[in-house]
């Protein structure tokens, strides 16, 4: 551990705080990394009365730009951050962990597709699988941000088979907040009146973002709750441009930004964080990628986005809706892909490890 820095809980104003909750982050000095570390020292993954302990694990030429970090999270003195520590060791870095964060990865460039990243990001979520399964707190909950995400994510939950299975995910939840944020702009509305709409499958092209139980809260007026699909009233529009538009904003933003998103990203992983943790709302639904249970028809094993709700730190999928022709086509294909990538990653690790 190349250091601790303890805060100290008596420095915290807070008396009624609780047990700092262990926190790992791995690519903390990454775009998505350095985003985040800040969301979560202001109290936005567990709520304003839980602490943190947070670990930041990076590769040793990145040692550097972490150090840095620590040093701007010092000069926040946030109240929540009980102690930072920093590591090159991934057998360090997950030590009692009980939030793994695992967004240390390449990120694809212009041109690519996010499978393109299965083999070279393959390798690091089998040895943070392995270290997790050795090191971390045995109810170690992990959300895997690094693409092809829901790929690794399953790579990590096969390398770390002591840790139940319902701990392992994968992150949606940007493509959710998307398809709220470009179905608010359609219909004039802000994007936190927008509940329920769905990404069902892979983080990639292929997933599937639906409409269909979508809801618009206070509108047409202050207490009216209205369908998504009455308050648009394009089903065409629904069913093709909002559903292409979501799935390739990833690859729109790195046209834009030449980089792949990062302050979103890591705002979407404090999102499905506090979700998991705190719960969802009556009647709320989110989207996490998750190990299927075999819903759906999913093949079991396979890390798809689902609809969940959250309660006492447990997700739930939801199950019974119906899929429309449509959706049901561009289920299969998201789901063949994620078979593929399931297949390349394993033949690409068992001939690594040959
Ligand atoms: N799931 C999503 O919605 C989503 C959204 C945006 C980006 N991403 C993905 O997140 C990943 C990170 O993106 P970024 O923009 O922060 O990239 P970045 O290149 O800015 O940062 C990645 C960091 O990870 C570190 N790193 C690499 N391998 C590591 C390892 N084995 N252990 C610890 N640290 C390691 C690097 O040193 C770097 O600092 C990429 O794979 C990107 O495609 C996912
Ligand atoms: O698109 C990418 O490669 C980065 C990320 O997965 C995103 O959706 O923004």
């Amino acid at each position: 551990m190349d250091r601790i820095h303890t805060l100290g809980r008596h420095m915290c104003p807070n008396k009624q705080l609780k047990q700092p909750i262990k926190v790992t982050v791995t690519g903390a000095a990454g775009n998505i990394g350095y985003a985040f570390v800040f969301f979560a020292g202001q109290g936005r993954l567990f709520g304003q009365d839980q602490p943190i302990d947070l670990t930041l694990l990076e590769l040793p030429n990145s040692k550097r730009p972490m150090m840095g970090t620590v040093m701007e999270l010092d000069d926040c003195a946030y109240p929540l951050l009980a102690n930072i520590r920093t590591t090159t060791s991934i057998d360090e870095a997950f030590v009692g962990c009980q939030v793994a964060v695992l967004v240390g990865a390449k990120p694809r460039g212009p041109g690519m597709e996010r499978k393109d990243l299965l083999s070279e990001n393959g390798k690091i979520f089998k040895a943070q699988g392995e270290a997790i399964d050795r090191y971390a707190d045995r109810d170690c909950k992990v959300l895997v941000v690094g693409n092809p995400a829901n790929t690794n994510c399953l790579i990590v939950q096969r390398y770390a088979p002591s840790i139940p299975k319902q701990n392992f995910t994968a992150m949606t939840r940007l493509d959710q907040n998307r398809a709220d944020s470009i179905l608010a702009s359609k219909i004039g509305v802000h994007s936190r009146q927008i509940r329920n709409l769905i990404i069902w499958g892979n983080h990639s092209a292929t997933q599937v973002p639906d409409a269909s139980q979508g809801i618009i809260m206070n509108y047409p007026q202050p207490g009216m709750v209205t369908a998504a699909r009455g308050a648009v009233s394009n089903d065409k529009w629904l069913t093709t441009e909002f559903v292409e538009t979501v799935a390739k904003r990833g690859a729109a933003i790195i046209q834009m930004r030449e980089k792949s998103s990062a302050a979103s990203a890591a705002s979407a992983a404090c999102d499905h964080i506090h979700d998991w943790f705190i719960g969802t709302q009556s009647g709320q639904i989110v989207s996490m990628a998750v190990i299927s249970d075999g819903s759906y028809g999913v093949p079991e094993g396979l890390c798809f986005s689902y609809p969940v709700t959250c309660q006492n730190g447990k997700w739930q999928i939801v199950q019974g809706l119906q899929w429309d022709e449509l959706t049901k086509k561009r289920i299969e294909v998201t789901t063949k892909e994620l078979i593929e990538e399931r297949d390349l990653a394993l033949q690409s690790l068992a001939a690594n490890t040959k």
